[in-house]
């Protein structure tokens, strides 16, 4: 069984190809049940959106810890899968904010877990993308929100300078933390902080149509000497990548950012997600598939200017996104190597087109994998995997999985993980 969700609507990037094999479980929870601003806890069913979430909270004064920027990205794909943004160095990512699941079994019982309650399924069902369980509602703890994001922006250059900052700026006090790197020698690190109070002439609401791409704003800092403040209105700052796909759009809509555009059409910008996947024709399909990399590769914090010069060497696509995230020591498919403390790790998110001669997507994609592992990381799982499943197996910790699989007789009912995000699985 997966669910029913047909594989164009869905953020992950390519189609499922599981999805005509398998049995379809309509799971149209598309509402926010419950804000209980008292406990501080909204409960939501797992189609609702970022977007949607964010709309509903902040003009209550109230949001989410992690808030995943692209608007259509879902609870349930987040909890499933994985979210990072730039509080996770923080809060952790999007699973650490969750303080409950509700999901229906194989055997059509329906469980509720927490740490305190069935709590192997509760740290079990991360990463696990629907293979122990369907999915029907979350409780995520709120943080009060305030109006604006302080945001500074700090232009860098040397990478071994950046990577001292960015490990700096994320063991610190900032909320927000986040490095765009322009080339190999060239990053601008934003640290910020939520304030209710905004010097108007540095307001800036990112967000509104006729705005540049927030990437090529950002751009603006590195030619300036010194740093730059801006007041961004909260829900600008946590969508700021969506309508630019981080930097995806360029390869799409080439002349996106003239001014012109933006300003007459802008508004209609970025396309739907899903509309591009149901719109992708083969030819396209191949294209990315041949000649494009989509890939987050999550490693230890001290591993982070190894892992730009692989990448670097390997694919040589620039920009290049650097977000840190807290990894606590919890039980599951994805924790530290040592189990004592939480760790400071880095998502490496590189989305483009390959600069380098005679690029192989299948042993490129490879050889960032093994790498990934031996320096006991993890690759975010929406994108391309080429690893083998004994491969798959050594990155992520399959113990308590099979044990509740086995114990919940789940083979009788979904498929392993593997199975489910492999190239094989995946059109
Ligand atoms: C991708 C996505 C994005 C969304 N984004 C937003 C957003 O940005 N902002 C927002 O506010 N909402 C958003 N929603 C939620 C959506 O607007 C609400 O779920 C809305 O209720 C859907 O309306 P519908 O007309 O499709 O109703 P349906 O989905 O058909 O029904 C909604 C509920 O009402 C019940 N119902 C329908 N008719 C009756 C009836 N005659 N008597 C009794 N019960 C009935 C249904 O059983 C169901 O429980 C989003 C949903 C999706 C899937
Ligand atoms: N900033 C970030 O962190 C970003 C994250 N992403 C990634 O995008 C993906 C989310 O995309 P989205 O479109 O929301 O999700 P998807 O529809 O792609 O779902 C992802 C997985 O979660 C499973 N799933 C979803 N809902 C349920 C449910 N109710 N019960 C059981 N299983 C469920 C799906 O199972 P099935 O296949 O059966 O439908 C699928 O395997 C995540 O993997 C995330 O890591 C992408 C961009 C940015
Ligand atoms: C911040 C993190 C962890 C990830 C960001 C990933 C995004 C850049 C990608 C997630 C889904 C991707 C898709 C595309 C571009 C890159 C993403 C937005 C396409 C729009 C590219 C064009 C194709 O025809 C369709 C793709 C759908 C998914």
């Amino acid at each position: 069984m997966c669910t029913a969700r047909p594989g164009w609507q869905t953020v992950s990037f390519r189609r499922p190809a599981y999805k005509s094999t398998m049995y379809n479980l309509e799971v149209n929870l598309v509402d926010i049940l419950n804000i209980d601003v008292k406990k501080q806890i909204v409960k939501v069913e797992p189609l609702v959106t970022m977007g949607q979430l964010t709309a509903t909270l902040i003009p209550l004064g109230w949001s989410i810890p992690v808030v995943p920027e692209i608007d259509d990205l879902t609870v349930g794909g987040l909890v499933m899968g994985t979210g990072v943004e730039t509080t996770s160095h923080k809060y952790g990512l999007f699973q650490h904010t969750c303080l409950a699941y509700e999901l229906v079994l194989c055997d059509g019982s329906v469980v509720r877990c927490s740490k305190d309650e069935n709590s192997e399924l509760f740290y079990s069902v991360p990463w696990s993308y629907g293979t122990l369980g369907i999915l029907t509602s979350v409780e995520i703890r709120l943080v009060p929100a305030k109006k604006y994001v302080k945001l500074k922006y700090e232009p860098v250059k040397g990478l071994d300078n950046l990577v001292k900052k960015f490990e700096d700026a994320s063991k610190g006090n900032n909320e927000f933390v986040e490095a765009i790197l322009y080339n190999e020698d060239e990053a601008v690190l934003m640290t910020g902080c939520q304030t209710d109070d905004c010097d108007r002439s540095k307001l800036n609401p990112v967000g509104l149509w006729y705005k540049p791409w927030f990437f090529l704003h950002v751009k603006t800092f590195l030619n300036g000497k010194l740093s730059g403040v801006e007041y961004i209105p909260l829900r600008d700052y946590y969508h700021r990548h969506t309508r630019s796909l981080f930097w995806e759009i360029q390869d799409i809509i080439p002349f996106g950012n003239n001014s012109i555009f933006r300003l007459l059409l802008g508004w209609l910008m970025p396309p739907k997600i899903s509309l591009l996947k149901l719109t992708q024709t083969e030819a396209i399909k191949k294209l990315y598939e041949n000649n494009h990399v989509i890939q987050d590769m999550l490693v230890p914090i001290e591993k982070l200017e190894d892992s730009v010069k692989l990448f670097k060497e390997t694919v040589n696509i620039f920009p290049i996104w650097l977000c840190p995230f807290l990894l606590p020591p919890n039980p599951g498919m994805v924790h530290p190597k040592q189990m004592q403390n939480a760790e400071l790790y880095v998502d490496v998110g590189v989305y483009g087109v390959p600069a380098v001669k005679n690029f192989k997507p299948k042993e490129s994609t490879r050889k960032l994998e093994e790498y990934v592992r031996k320096v006991h990381g993890f690759q975010m799982l929406y994108a391309d995997t080429y690893m083998s499943r004994e491969e798959f197996r050594a990155m992520f910790d399959h113990t308590l999985y099979d044990k509740l699989r086995f114990n919940m007789k789940c083979h009788q009912a979904f498929p392993e993980v593997y199975d489910k995000v492999s190239k094989q699985a995946r059109i």
